[in-house]
Parts: C-alpha cells; structure tokens; sequence
C-alpha cells in the first residue's frame, strides 16, 4: 500500500501499480519496444509500470538521470546484466566507485587511442563479408539466391568483435556457419535476462551451487560457455613467460591495470553488449536504405560523386572520409531513430531523498526505466511522421530558420542518446560507428539490393532488451566493377 500510494499520481496501465505481473508480461512478449511506446505515448512522457517503478522517454530526465554528477545510480537490474558466473563487468556493477574506475580504465581502449589497428581490423572482416556475398549469395536475371541479413550481420559483427576483443576472431564469416550455436543461445539467454530483471531479488538463486552447474562454463562445446573458454584462453596468452605483447585493446586493458579475472569477465562482455547492439543497427540501416528507392539512389550518387572526386580510398573507405558525407550520416542517424537497437530497461534508481518529477515527488528508491524507443519516435521533436524512413529530416535545406536550425541541433542530441547518456554511455560508441560508416557506404557501393521475402512482412522480430531478428531475406547483385573501384579497377588497385 505504502508503494502504491508512493507513486499514485502517476498513470499506467491497469494493475501495474498493485504488481509487476503487467512488466513480466510486457518484458517476456518479445514486443517490449512496442508496448514501451503505447505507455508513454498513453500516460505521458512519464508513466508508472510496477509498483515502484516509472518509464520515461523524458529526453531531460533521462540526462539528469545519467549525468556525470548525477545523484542517481544503477538499479537492481543492472544485476541480472551480469554473465559471468563469479564476477561483475563493467555493465553490472551497481558500486559507482569500482563502475567509474573501470571506465577510466578501459577507455583508451575502447576508444581506439591506445589501439592503432582498430580501423584495420574492421576493414579485414568487411572484406571477409564482402567475399561471404560475392561467393554465395549474388542472384542475378537468372539464378535468385537471397541471404538472411540478420545471420550474416550478426556473424560480421562476432567476428569484428571478438577480433578486436582477443585478437583472434571466431571466424564465423569464414565458415559461413555458427559452431559455438551463440545464437541459439542468446535466444534462450534474452528472456531469462528480462524475468531477472522484473524480480532481481531472485537472482540470489543463480549463486546456488546446485543452479550454476546449469550455468555456461569456459568448458562448454557451445554457446556463450565457449566464449568463455576463447576468452580464458586468449587473456591467458597475455600471461606466463611466453605472453605475447600486442598493442590492441586487451593489451590496452591489461596495460591499465586490469587483472587477469577482470580481463576475461569484461572481453565477456564486450562480445554481448558489442554484437547484437551494431548487427542491429547493420541490417535495419541497410534494409531500410535499399527499400527506399529515392533515399538509396541520393546515398548512391553521394558515393559514386565522392570516388570520382578521390574523396573515398579503396578497397574500403576510410572512418573519417565516411563522416565528411552528409547524405552517409543522415541515413545512419535515420536509422537508429527508427530503431534504437537497444530497447530498455536500464533503470535507475531515485537518490534516497527522493526527487521532483513533472510536479510530482517521487520517493527514494524508484526505479526509472528508459524507453529508447518512445524518445525515438516523438512528435513533438521528429515531427509528425516518427515512424517513416526519411533521411531528409536530418539535413537543413537552403531557407532554415534558426528555429529549424534548433530543431535540428536537439534531434542530434537526443538521436546519440540511443547509445545511453553521460557517466553509463556506450564506451562501444566510436567502433559501433566505424562498422556502421564503412560497412553501410561499401554495401551500397558494391551490391544491388531488394528485400527479398515475401509480401507479407519484411522479417521476423522479437525485443528483449536487444531485438532479435530472423528471415530478414535480401536479393544481392553485384554492381558494375567500374562503379565500385571508381576510376580504372587496375590504376585504383596498383594504387
Ligand atoms: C549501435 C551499437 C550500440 C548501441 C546502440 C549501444 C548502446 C549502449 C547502451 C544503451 C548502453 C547502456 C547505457 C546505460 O547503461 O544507461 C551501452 C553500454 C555499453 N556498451 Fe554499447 N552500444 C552499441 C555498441 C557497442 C559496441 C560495439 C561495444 C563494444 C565494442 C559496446 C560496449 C559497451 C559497453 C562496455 C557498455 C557499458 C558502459 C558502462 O557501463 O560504463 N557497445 N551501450
């Protein structure tokens, strides 16, 4: 009673302020994004979801919450983020003390300051997604030999990752296959996270001796436990009288003081928080681009201008010739308005002598969750078509007014809000867009594409957390060689 009347003065869906049965329903469905949107968009910018907790997509909240010297910390669920059977990483622990430590430590890293190949080793996998395509899945006037984009995103990004994570990627590409079965398993890993987080007090259970022989193990043959068991293995070569010594993010890492526990719970992580976030963002981007006729031949022409002008290198353009092209960027930030890859909770816990929030005092200790995509999809902000693809929204055009011009400068602010905000935002966040640049304008430059399913819908789709997609098929031709290569293929090449 005393947590109902807590909070009565916000509005919610039926019950939800008497128990958490509407969250575990909403959380499990595999539509979280979906329902997010309808509570915010039906109670305002501000609504109650259980008991003691509230779903914002109040853009200003959402930065108080984050912000550097924010009085506001991680909640219980953050707990449920934790994979590794022993110990806490970077995303799970809810001490802000050991979190901002950890962050100062591994930015360098993650940032690519201390990682010279950071670049490089992107570029090898693009190149190995690029000759996945060329040998199995072109069609042409004759032969129709679609690809499900999801897969083949998801096993680009594994392998971007856990290249730069270990220096040694999984190797997916290559094979054309998934032998750890990760997908499989984060399928049944997703949901698990999100009963979790509805009831954390449960999570004590995972520690019972009899519970974790169930749990993955550095052992395992398949699923996440085999990641573990690459992640144990390649911190371990970083160890002992024949370590090897290499300068890329685990030797960034390990230079800054990470011990060897640490080393491998965190590489953990990467993999996780690092895959499915950008392969996401990937597949959305592309489909998207190549079932919009207009936007896709402007994005061309922006491409194709730029070889001509000597302004894109080959074989892959570079991050900082990607972000001198407007058109480029407009489509990138499109898409991940139209779909944040990350669809909540992320909450955060009020400070204990509580807060103000929309007029209204809310006690200590409730949870605020965040809800990327009703702030994704505001009117007021995006204008009055949030759910069309339209990359035109992000450019001025010649007759701005400076409250255009404002306009503008808050949806830039709020789109990179999709990577978090502040003292918790995505220290992925430089590599995430170095794939999204180059991948994106290499694609588009070297392949002709249509969806290639069926009428009826585009692809399959379930959010937990992170969306899960599956039969998103694609029809790929191959572009004229002149068109990719720029000038003459031979002079760029020798070039
Ligand atoms: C489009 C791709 C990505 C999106 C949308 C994204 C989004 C996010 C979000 C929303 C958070 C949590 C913010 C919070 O707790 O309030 C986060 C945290 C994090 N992300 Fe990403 N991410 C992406 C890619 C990546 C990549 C590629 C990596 C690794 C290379 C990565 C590593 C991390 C890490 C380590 C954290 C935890 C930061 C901390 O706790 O201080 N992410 N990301």
């Amino acid at each position: 009673i005393k947590q109902y009347v807590g909070l009565r003065r916000f509005r919610g869906p039926r019950g939800a302020g008497w128990s958490r049965l509407w969250m575990l329903r909403v959380l499990t469905s595999g539509r979280m994004h979906k329902y997010f949107g309808e509570v915010n968009e039906e109670y305002g910018s501000t609504a109650r979801i259980a008991p003691s907790t509230l779903l914002t997509k109040d853009v200003s909240l959402i930065r108080r919450m984050s912000a550097v010297r924010s009085p506001y910390t991680r909640s219980k669920v953050y707990e449920a983020l934790r994979l590794h059977p022993e110990r806490d990483n970077i995303v799970s622990y809810r001490d802000e003390a050991i979190h901002g430590q950890l962050r100062t430590k591994m930015s360098p890293g993650y940032s690519g300051k201390d990682n010279p190949n950071l670049e490089m080793e992107i570029e090898e996998q693009i190149l190995n997604l690029i000759a996945l395509i060329e040998r199995s899945y072109t069609s042409d006037s004759e032969r129709y030999n679609p690809v499900d984009l999801a897969r083949i995103m998801t096993f680009f990004t594994l392998d971007v990752i856990s290249g730069i994570a270990f220096g040694r990627p999984f190797g997916f590409l290559t094979d054309n296959s998934d032998p750890f079965g990760y997908l499989q398993n984060l399928r049944m890993m997703l949901p698990a996270i999100m009963f979790f987080s509805v009831y954390p007090e449960l999570l004590g259970i995972l520690r019972l001796p009899a519970v974790q022989y169930f749990f993955p193990k550095a052992s395992d043959a398949t699923g996440v436990g085999k990641v573990m068991g690459w992640a144990k293995e390649s911190v371990a070569a970083r160890f002992g009288p024949n370590k090897i010594e290499q300068k890329d993010m685990l030797g960034s890492f390990l230079a800054h003081g990470l011990t060897q526990e640490e080393l491998e719970s965190e590489t953990l992580t990467q993999i996780t928080a690092g895959s499915d976030s950008t392969s996401t963002a990937l597949r959305l981007a592309l489909m998207h681009i190549f079932t919009h006729q207009g936007p896709c031949s402007k994005l061309l022409e922006e491409l194709t201008n730029g070889l001509k002008d000597g302004k894109i290198s080959r074989p892959i353009i570079r991050d900082s010739e990607a972000r001198e092209l407007p058109y480029l960027q407009a489509c990138i930030k499109e898409s991940l308005r139209l779909y944040p890859p990350v669809t909540g909770m992320l909450s955060k816990n009020v400070p204990p002598e509580g807060d103000t929030i929309d007029g209204i005092f809310v006690p200590g200790g409730t949870s605020i969750a965040w809800n990327s995509w009703g702030m994704c999809h505001e009117k007021s902000l995006y204008g009055d078509d949030p759910y069309v693809f339209r990359p035109e929204r992000w450019l001025l055009h010649d007759k701005a007014s400076p409250d255009d011009e404002a306009r503008l400068q808050a949806m830039n602010d709020t789109v990179w809000m999709v990577f978090g905000y502040g003292r918790f935002g995505c220290l992925g966040r430089p590599v995430a867009m170095m794939e999204l640049n180059k991948t994106i304008a290499e694609f588009v430059l070297r392949f002709d594409c249509r969806a290639g399913g069926g009428l009826e819908k585009m692809w399959d789709e379930e959010s937990f957390g992170f969306f899960l997609h599956r039969n998103m098929w694609m029809r790929i031709e191959k572009r004229d060689d002149k068109l990719v290569w720029g000038k003459d293929k031979f002079h760029a090449q020798v070039e």
